[in-house]
């Protein structure tokens, strides 16, 4: 780490949380084919939390929020979200569900024909079906204000740079305020200062509206700096967890060698 980066301190531990589990998953297992993807995957998200997933590409990660938001079915295994049992959720209340969710795409793709505004405007009119346009201002404004990104609110994307469009991904995201944020490689294709901005702007979200995330990511500068806590990955199932502290230490020479990459 460069001499100047270390004023972002790792965090040193959770914060107090209040105890509610948003994500309860035991035993989950998927296949494709015969390919098992997932073979026990078992963890618990805390309300205002944020946990990293690190591991290798090809692992099941994306497959893991996949099947939270209910849009790949586990094989096996018990998944509840928000203390509801989500494998036995019909199409209506898998819709609901996925209104408290935020899910971040890897892409998180906007509108290239939209200004910033209309592309913001979009899940309020279509998914909330808001119609009172002062309403509809003031979402847009407080969500782009809380990314820092007011300034941008008539620009085309393609005027924007790769960092602001993730911004506004990630405050399209965040409209419909969601309890829970999915992260998949929020940071991918960014620059390290960018980068940086991006992890430390999801900590800010934490705190402001009390999200709780699950973030996957290549990205160590980003586990270090949003981490609650991690787990580690391989093979179908997390074979670490602990505190960007706690793992840096660890023995595993899988789980170490994300910690020596180099940056
Ligand atoms: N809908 C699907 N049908 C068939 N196979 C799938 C499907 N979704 C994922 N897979 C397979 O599951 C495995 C895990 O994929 P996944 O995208 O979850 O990996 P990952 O850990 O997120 O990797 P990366 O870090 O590269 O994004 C891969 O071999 C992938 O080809």
């Amino acid at each position: 780490m460069k001499e100047a980066d270390k004023h972002i301190e790792a965090k040193k531990e959770a914060p107090e949380h209040k105890p509610e589990v948003v994500i309860h998953a035991k035993g989950i297992k998927k296949s494709f084919g015969k390919k098992k993807v997932l073979k026990n995957i078992t963890f618990d998200l805390k309300k205002g939390e944020n946990i990293v997933v690190l591991g290798k590409s090809g692992q099941g990660k994306s497959v893991t929020i996949q099947c939270v938001v209910g849009m790949l079915q586990p094989d096996g295994g018990k998944l509840e979200v928000f203390g509801e049992d989500i494998t036995t959720m019909n199409d209506e209340e898998l819709k609901q569900l996925r209104m408290k969710i935020g899910f971040l795409f890897q892409g998180g793709a906007l509108y290239d024909s939209m200004t910033v505004r209309d592309n913001l405007e979009f899940p309020l009119t279509r998914v909330l079906k808001l119609k009172d346009q002062k309403e509809i201002n003031k979402k847009v404004e407080g969500v782009l204000d809380a990314v820092g990104l007011l300034d941008a609110i008539d620009k085309m994307p393609s005027d924007l740079s790769g960092g602001m469009r993730k911004r506004v991904g990630l405050a399209r995201t965040l409209i419909v305020n969601p309890e829970i944020m999915l992260y998949d490689e929020p940071t991918t294709g960014l620059d390290p200062i960018t980068s940086r901005e991006i992890s430390e702007l999801i900590n800010r979200l934490q705190r402001k509206y009390e999200i709780s995330s699950v973030i996957i990511t290549h990205d160590m500068e980003c586990a270090r700096i949003t981490a609650d806590r991690i787990l580690v990955m391989d093979e179908g199932e997390y074979i670490a967890e602990g505190s960007y502290k706690e793992l840096e230490k660890s023995d595993n020479e899988m789980v170490r060698s994300f910690f020596n990459e180099p940056a």
